[in-house]
């Protein structure tokens, strides 16, 4: 089976261009309806399929966006290697609004969410100690390097409820825990793309300081808007920059995403719930 790039586009990025045989093609899932309809084409030979993940027109709060049939519907469109577009507000002095960071640690903090597909009467427990694939992640990186741009390798992304931006005394502490960017959607995204075994990247899109820089005040929504949109042209290359890079065949991640629920499932055979097993069966039909 070949390698299918699945692509979710963050504030900013509502469409892909230059896909071949583009269609937009609605979609339901055992979880709901996904966020919008799914562009699916093909650029260089390679099955592409995007979603918006706040809808075209960003109708989606981050606490309302189905992060379940989102990824649901990305697993049954076949998409191996998943790369997450977001716009997020930078923690450090050295990331500026308008770099790019491929993100490889999170902080959870969102608490309104459903975080798992798994649930009462089939238990499931996924590795997460390394949230991103490596190797999805360096294409990125020498994906992003083409296009130009500062782009930096790495970082810590706080996941915040929202949909209010933070106090400053939140701020501050984010940053004496060492963090690197927040958002407001990277979670459970992750999580999630973990438990249905696909390789997930997450390329974080810089728009603002956050409001903890002495020489910013606090986060304004036109000023992120406006940096989304000047991103998203760079953000589209880097988008277009990928197939050549991930042509061919699926093989075995060596990071293991895409066997993540070997031995995962808790409960036994025998108790477990026949409509939770036919609910999950197009995420973890592999071993169920
Ligand atoms: C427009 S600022 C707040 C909004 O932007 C980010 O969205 P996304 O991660 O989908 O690019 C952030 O998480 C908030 O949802
Ligand atoms: N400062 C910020 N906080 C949370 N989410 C964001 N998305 C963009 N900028 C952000």
């Amino acid at each position: 089976m070949d390698k299918v790039i699945g692509v979710i586009g963050g504030s900013g990025l509502y469409d892909i261009a230059g896909l071949e045989d583009r269609q937009w093609q609605s979609m339901d899932t055992p979880f709901g309806a996904p966020s919008d309809a799914l562009l699916t084409g093909w650029l260089d030979g390679v099955k592409m399929v995007f979603l918006p993940r706040h809808g075209r027109g960003h109708r989606h709060l981050p606490s309302t966006v189905n992060y379940r049939a989102n990824i649901a519907a990305m697993k049954m469109m076949g998409v191996t290697d998943l790369v997450a577009m977001s716009a997020v507000g930078s923690l450090k002095e050295a990331y500026a609004p308008g770099d790019f960071l491929v993100v490889d640690q999170y902080i959870d903090r969102t608490f309104a969410r459903e975080k798992s597909f798994f649930g009462t009467g089939l238990v499931g427990h996924v590795p997460f100690a390394h949230p991103t694939c490596p190797r999805l992640s360096e294409i990125c990186l020498t994906a992003g390097q083409e296009v130009g741009g500062t782009l930096h390798m790495g970082g810590t992304y706080v996941a915040m409820e929202g949909p209010q931006f933070s106090t400053l005394a939140e701020s501050r502490l984010y940053r004496s825990w060492g963090a690197d960017v927040i958002g407001m959607t990277g979670m459970p995204e992750a999580k999630l793309a973990r438990e249905a075994e696909i390789c997930y990247a997450c390329v974080a899109m810089i728009t603002d300081y956050d409001c903890w820089h002495p020489d910013h005040d606090a986060v304004d929504v036109a000023q992120v808007v406006a940096t989304a949109h000047a991103n998203a042209e760079r953000a589209r290359a880097l988008v277009a920059a990928l197939p050549s890079r991930l042509k061919g065949p699926q093989t075995d991640c060596a990071s293991g995403c895409n066997r993540a629920l070997d031995g995962a499932i808790m409960t036994a055979p025998d108790r477990r719930d026949p409509e939770m097993i036919e609910k999950l069966t197009c995420v973890a039909g592999r071993v169920l």
